[in-house]
């Protein structure tokens, strides 16, 4: 991790660069194997699950047994923690149901929305190189709350051609009936046209790596919606001399830890607190079984010494970070001024790991800058909005004319019609 001092304005752009990684060629390869799950389906499936999986599948389907089998292998103490985790993220989402507001913008002209779910969904939780199961809940919980009729997970099969029992038990406390156990760009591709075994679905959400990213990328030109870009997991944490080191160096690995193309950016006021922080980081990578994954990630990170408070806010707001922690003095009036972040952690006391698990709030964030832009998965992004509007003769007089005049000025003499026709009967 590299300390910069007081970086020049014009220095931030390059300075703030996500990792860059040679994808020259990425997009290319992604699509042919879409195009070969398009066209040949299952039999595609098989052999791609082959080449990049390692194992050989006859089923994709995860079965009732392996879904019952796979509870009594969990230990009782996951289970609670699943649980607790659960009832969090399903208060947290319930209270997001939207409420219909019915405007009469005029008398007699009454309009509303109604949240109306996406009827099939398809939920990619990644399993590469650790079973991300909270991820499972983070998605399928949100999805069945909205009213998804269809829910489909994929995950990738381990070379035993089994997946880890803590995604099943996770996805049958979710209410998940239809999984697969198919991973990368064979999951993005069978839930965006279906195939012989997998239903095709209207959007597809999750996090992924790189193959993951770029297959949702693809699918979402033509074929199917996608929840946003949601790529190797990043965090900023902003210190000064109120944050406890130890704190904010487990907080820094563990999203370091995610994988060797994640990011973590340190914004602090002074060289002693950034030393004290690096001898933190330097103590704990050592206990760390993912430790050469931290360390590489750490290559792609940076320390950053800010003087400024306004200079520290714009930074924050042009990195725009996945996950952003405020362990400052006046961190509330911080966090009022932050416009661009995924999701905010404040004060000491608060790890960004309680988001990434049990806090209730969702743990698909965007990432490499798309904050400015996205928000995380909510309610609102299993479902979609539908307006109405009812004119009584009254309303149509009061707004008809106008209608006419605009009709006419764009010369769409039927659209004028449907109102003149009207108002000629009342
Ligand atoms: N932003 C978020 O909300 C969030 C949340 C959790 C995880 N993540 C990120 O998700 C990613 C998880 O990655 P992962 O690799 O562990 O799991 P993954 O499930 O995303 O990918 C594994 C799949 O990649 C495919 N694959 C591997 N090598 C390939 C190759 N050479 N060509 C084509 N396909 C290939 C395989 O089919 C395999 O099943 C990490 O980058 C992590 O940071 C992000
Ligand atoms: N921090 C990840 C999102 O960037 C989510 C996650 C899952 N498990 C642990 N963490
Ligand atoms: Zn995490």
């Amino acid at each position: 991790m590299k300390t910069i001092v007081n970086p020049e304005r014009s220095e931030w752009p390059e300075l703030l660069k996500r990792p860059q990684f040679d994808v020259s060629d990425l997009h290319e390869k992604v699509q042919a194997v879409l195009t070969d799950i398009r066209q040949t389906g299952d039999a595609a499936l098989r052999k791609y699950t082959q080449k990049f999986d390692g194992v050989d599948l006859e089923e994709f389907k995860v079965s009732d047994e392996e879904m019952n089998a796979a509870e009594k292998q969990v230990s009782s103490e996951l289970k609670e923690a699943i649980q607790l985790t659960s009832a969090n993220i399903e208060k947290f989402h319930a209270a997001q149901k939207p409420e219909i507001k019915k405007i009469e913008t005029v008398p007699g002209v009454t309009c509303w929305q109604k949240a109306v779910a996406i009827e099939k969904v398809g939920l990619y939780t990644p399993g590469g190189t650790a079973p991300l199961f909270s991820t499972v809940l983070m998605l399928a919980i949100p999805a069945r709350i909205a009213g998804c009729k269809e829910i489909v997970l994929c995950t990738p099969p381990g070379k035993d051609g089994k997946i880890h029992p803590a995604i099943l038990f996770a996805a049958k406390i979710a209410g998940v009936k239809n999984m697969f156990k198919l991973g990368g760009v064979q999951a993005i591709g069978a839930m965006a046209y279906g195939t012989e075994s997998v239903p095709k679905v209207n959007k597809i959400f999750g996090p992924g790596n790189q193959f993951v990213t770029a297959a949702k990328q693809l699918v979402s030109m033509n074929d199917v919606a996608i929840d946003m870009p949601a790529g190797p997991s990043e965090v900023m944490v902003i210190a000064d001399e109120s944050a406890n080191p130890a704190f904010v160096a487990s907080d820094l690995l563990s999203q370091a830890e995610h994988g060797a193309d994640s990011q973590v950016i340190l914004l602090a006021n002074s060289q002693m607190l950034v030393h004290e922080i690096r001898e933190q980081i330097t103590i704990q990578l050592e206990y760390l079984p993912r430790k050469e994954v931290a360390k590489k990630s750490l290559e792609n990170s940076l320390a950053i010494i800010l003087k400024s408070q306004q200079d520290t806010l714009d930074m924050i707001n042009e990195y725009a970070p996945e996950h952003l922690i405020l362990c400052t003095e006046d961190y509330s009036k911080l966090a009022e001024k932050v416009v661009n972040a995924g999701s905010v952690f404040l004060g000491n006391f608060t790890p960004e790991s309680a988001g990434d698990y049990a806090s209730g709030t969702n743990h698909t964030l965007p990432t490499n800058g798309w904050a400015k832009t996205y928000s995380g998965v909510n309610l609102d992004s299993f479902m979609k909005k539908i307006t109405f509007q009812e004119l009584t003769p009254e309303g149509l007089k009061k707004i008809g004319p106008s209608i006419e005049i605009m009709a006419a000025e764009e010369l769409l003499e039927a659209h004028k019609n449907a109102v003149s026709l009207r108002l000629k009967k009342i």
